[in-house]
């Protein structure tokens, strides 16, 4: 494949995950990774062969130990974001069922939050959108 911007163009199924107390879970990417030391909502690469959905599911799974009830599951935004070492396309879901407790299956610190307290954590660039998105439907 060529090595170009466009083969580098990674699909990601991200998770904006409430409990029941309106709280969203987010996450600390290990300093290591793409993005490093910023915090995260849940989530990772969409597979081949995959739906958005299914990765999603997959995911959080594999990263907090939840099991997702994928018909809960609805699109809030997507968001392509050129970050020029590799270019990305979030796609965003609200999920509001699951199963289980929530935690740091890698290692990663976890921290429910509200809404409105989204704005003080730092994310990478492209989820300026997503924490526009939920303050929006918090309003
Ligand atoms: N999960 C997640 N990834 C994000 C967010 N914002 C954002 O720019 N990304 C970018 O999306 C890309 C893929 O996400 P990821 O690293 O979670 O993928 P993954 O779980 O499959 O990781 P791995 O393949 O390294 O194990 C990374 O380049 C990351 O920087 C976000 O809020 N959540
Ligand atoms: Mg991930």
């Amino acid at each position: 494949m060529p090595n170009t911007v466009a083969s580098k163009r990674v699909h990601v199924a991200v998770g904006v995950i409430y409990n029941p107390q309106g709280e969203i879970l987010i996450a600390r990417r290990h300093d290591d990774a793409h993005q490093g030391g910023l915090w995260e909502f849940p989530g990772g690469k969409v597979e081949t062969g995959e739906t958005v959905c299914d990765a999603l599911a997959r995911e959080l799974h594999e990263e907090l130990g939840i099991v997702v009830h994928t018909a809960s599951c609805t699109q809030l935004l997507e968001i392509r974001h050129d970050y020029t070492d590799k270019v990305v396309l979030l796609d965003v879901w609200k999920v509001l069922k699951f199963d289980g407790e929530a935690l740091g299956k890698e290692g990663q610190p976890l921290k429910w939050v509200q809404p409105q307290a989204l704005p003080e954590y730092d994310f990478p660039a492209a989820n300026v959108a997503i924490v526009d998105a939920i303050l929006k439907l918090a309003d």
